[in-house]
């Protein structure tokens, strides 16, 4: 199995690359995907951000308000931490899970891990590559308040909650160009996929030899 980290500030690019690459063959982990999962209606986890963050995170029907919880946690790194606290060991147990079962289905699976907070985790050294796609904090900001419509103030405090451009290159075996356009990135993502093609190939042949 190969194990490949994806990361990215919020709106580099992130999504568009992991979705290429599951079209390309590889098992997707998706742990934004998954933190809502741990706090799906009826979760342990829904139960104890109830408890930590007060009735007003739950919408009417029961269900977390997203955005509430939100306005809580980008402006404050004491409510931020102890958010993640809660959510990111079942986060991180699920992931190894699905990555066991994805290895167990095949032995040469490419696995990706798809995470916005790798590098501000410490993960940085847990896989074989580690994928970094970049785009400059303005232009990430101007995406989330052109494309998701969220205003000024919103999208800078998730820029700031996270690392620096620099932080996550800096750790990069790879970096993705994710300021131009989709299609351009896209290439990116098949040219780095035929080349873990290639180098798979390669070592299964070497072990092929060897026997
Ligand atoms: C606060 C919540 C409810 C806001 O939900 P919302 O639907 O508005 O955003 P969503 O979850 O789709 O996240 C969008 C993006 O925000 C950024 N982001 C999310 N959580 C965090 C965080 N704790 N710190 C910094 N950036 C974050 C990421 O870039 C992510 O891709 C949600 O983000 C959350 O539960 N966060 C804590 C879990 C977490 O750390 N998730 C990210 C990594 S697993
Ligand atoms: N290269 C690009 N050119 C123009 N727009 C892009 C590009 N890449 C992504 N976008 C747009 O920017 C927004 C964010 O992209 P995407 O969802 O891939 O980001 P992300 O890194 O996954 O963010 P998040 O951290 O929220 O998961 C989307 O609306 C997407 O269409």
């Amino acid at each position: 199995m190969l194990r490949i980290g994806l990361t990215g500030g919020i709106a580099a690019g992130k999504s568009v690359v992991a979705r290429r690459l599951a079209e390309l063959g590889a098992v997707v982990i998706d742990h934004d995907a998954l933190a809502r999962e741990v706090v799906a209606p009826g979760s342990v986890g829904l139960e104890e951000v109830a408890e930590a963050f007060g009735d007003g995170v739950l919408a009417e029907d029961g269900t977390l308000d997203r955005p509430a919880l939100g306005r809580l946690v980008f402006d404050d790194a004491a409510a931020r931490s102890r958010l993640e606290g809660i959510l990111h060991p079942e986060i991180r147990r699920i992931a190894a899970e699905r990555e066991a079962l994805a290895g167990a289905a095949d032995a040469r699976a490419v696995v990706v891990h798809d995470i916005p907070l790798l590098v501000e985790t410490g993960q940085a050294e847990h896989f074989h590559l580690l994928v970094v796609v970049h785009a400059p904090a303005e232009q990430r900001v101007a995406r989330l308040v052109d494309g998701r419509g969220m205003d000024d103030a919103a999208a800078r405090a998730r820029v700031a909650a996270q690392a620096g451009d620099e932080e996550r290159t800096a750790v990069a075996d790879v970096t993705l160009d994710g300021t131009g356009t989709e299609d351009a990135l896209r290439a990116q993502v098949d040219e780095l996929w035929a080349r873990l093609v290639r180098e798979l190939d390669e070592e299964a042949d070497a072990v092929t030899s060897r026997a």
